[in-house]
């Protein structure tokens, strides 16, 4: 049984629009929350806006009001209190979540039979009861639509007061000329949901319209990754969760004794011989495990100086992980390190400059005293992709042992464009269990090397960043550390260098 608040006369249920096969070439006006999401609940989209811009204190006041919002109704006054608690306050210019953050929930999200037949029409329309500022980025990145019809946020001096607008979403659609095509007695096609509050007066634009049945949502299935409109490489934000009012009441439960695991973690990780420090890991819930080459390495190869460690970059934490598997005293070079994780590092960690020539002579050098682990692709990636691989490294040495590494955690990201980057191992160490996978892979054959081998050095960065992918079953991609920053950051991603290091912790002798 669908029932419906209001049938218009010329209304269908969606499942007719595959059958007709006609709206391919129509304009398509079509309700987000109602045809393409599956999730009945905006809650979890207003958490990551509080917990993204405004952080803990604002979350938890978020999730605190949540027996109010749901008893008044999320559609109704709730959604109005959901906007003042997340948005008050927040500064418009550095506003960047509903780019960078809240299209990879968008797509975790989306039905696949709404996505269908959304995605059947070239021409698309979005309505939605969000404010516009978090809807537009996903909307027009992914989806392709020609405009987006949803609140503005009432701005005073350029921060939000977390006050909409009100839409006048026809005048808006007439207005802007977005029908085209003589406006009244359009070709458009409407698509909305039975629930969800979808402009009567659109609606009336439309020469066909197109309902779901809640029913028939609940059957939906989410959007398989590799049906992505376009791959999702980059998001930024600390969450790694949907935040629903359940799984936002378990990390605010877990929050005291995570923390308390974190500090034992961090200050085990950063003061004790790695020895030691392993089995307080394991015993506090971090996983790691391991994989060697099939060929035993020899014991003169054990003991071996100047080898080049290359290894794809999940975390800051990456060489650390790396320096702990192989049980051997190794350096490591990165970009963007901040001062306090250069400090606390247990190993000696020494920022780049992005001076080619400087940075070939610092590599140089401490290849000279020992081992060194490097991560080419110059910043992390959260997702199945490998970055372009810096070639620098290839002209160093022929010794290279490329690295696979992955990371798993289920509440934190410890990685950020755009936050405070000495919090990184904080929050990766925040997680319940969070797992490190090393894979150490064999060293490069002598002809797939630039000396020995006479290739070049884009030809050994491409094969080492091939080989590690293989290994990991991700995909390799040609964007880079500054292509990252533009995305999530809209800057270079630029690191201003800081002073020699202060303080180098050699640990040598710790292993
Ligand atoms: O993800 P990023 O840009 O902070 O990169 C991490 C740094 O390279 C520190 O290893």
């Amino acid at each position: 049984l669908i029932l419906y608040r209001r049938k218009p006369a010329n209304m269908r249920n969606i499942s007719h629009v595959h059958k007709t096969g006609e709206i391919s070439n129509k304009t398509l006006i079509f309700h987000l929350e109602g045809v393409l999401l599956r999730s009945n609940s905006l809650f979890p989209y207003f958490m990551l806006v509080a917990f993204e811009a405004g952080g803990f204190l604002r979350s938890f006041i978020l999730f605190l009001c949540y027996p109010l919002i749901w008893l008044v109704g999320e559609d109704q006054l709730g959604l109005k209190i959901m906007v003042f608690l997340s948005f008050f306050g927040i500064k418009k210019e550095s506003f960047r979540i509903g780019t960078s953050v809240l299209p990879k929930f968008f797509l975790e999200d989306v039905g696949y039979e709404g996505f269908e037949v959304v995605m059947s029409c070239k021409r698309k329309i979005a309505v939605s009861n969000l404010p516009r500022v978090m809807v537009e980025g996903f909307l027009k990145e992914y989806l392709g639509v020609k405009a987006v019809v949803a609140s503005e946020m009432k701005l005073v001096c350029g921060y939000f007061v977390g006050l909409m607008e009100e839409t006048k979403t026809k005048e808006f659609v007439l207005d802007h000329d977005i029908l085209g095509e003589g406006k009244a007695g359009c070709n458009a096609v409407g698509i909305g949901c039975y629930n969800k509050y979808f402009d009567q007066q659109l609606l009336s634009l439309c020469k066909e319209v197109y309902y779901v049945s809640t029913t028939e949502k609940r059957k939906w299935h989410t959007l398989p990754r590799e049906k992505y409109p376009k791959p999702l490489i980059f998001h930024d934000g600390r969450l790694a969760f949907r935040p629903t009012p359940i799984a936002s009441l378990a990390m605010f439960m877990w929050l005291p004794l995570g923390l308390f695991l974190c500090i034992i973690r961090f200050t085990s990780g950063a003061i004790l011989p790695f020895k030691m420090c392993a089995p307080i890991h394991i015993l506090t819930g971090t996983r790691l495990t391991v994989s060697r080459p099939g060929s035993c390495l020899t014991k003169n190869e054990e003991k071996e100086k100047g080898v080049l460690y290359v290894c794809n970059h999940r975390t800051l934490l990456d060489p650390l992980y790396v320096a702990y598997v192989l049980n051997k005293p190794v350096s490591a070079v990165t970009y963007s390190l901040s001062r306090f994780s250069e400090v606390m590092s247990p190993i000696k960690a020494i920022p780049l400059t992005r001076d080619r020539e400087k940075d070939r002579k610092l590599m140089k050098s401490l290849l000279s005293e020992g081992n060194l682990v490097v991560c080419p692709e110059g910043t992390t990636c959260r997702e199945p992709y490998l970055l372009r691989f810096s070639h620098l490294f290839a002209e160093l040495t022929d010794d290279i042992v490329p690295v696979a590494v992955d990371v798993k955690v289920s509440m934190f990201y410890g990685t950020t464009a755009s936050g405070r980057k000495c919090l990184d191992p904080i929050f990766h160490f925040l997680n319940p269990n969070p797992v490190y996978s090393i894979k150490l892979l064999e060293k490069l054959p002598r002809s797939y090397t630039c000396k020995a081998g006479a290739k070049s050095n884009v030809e050994v960065a491409n094969y080492v960043q091939n080989e590690i992918a293989k290994a990991l079953g991700f995909q390799c991609t040609g964007y880079t550390r500054k292509d990252k920053y533009m995305i999530l950051a809209g800057d270079e991603g630029i690191v201003r260098s800081h002073d020699p290091p202060i303080r180098q912790l050699y640990r040598v002798n710790a292993l």
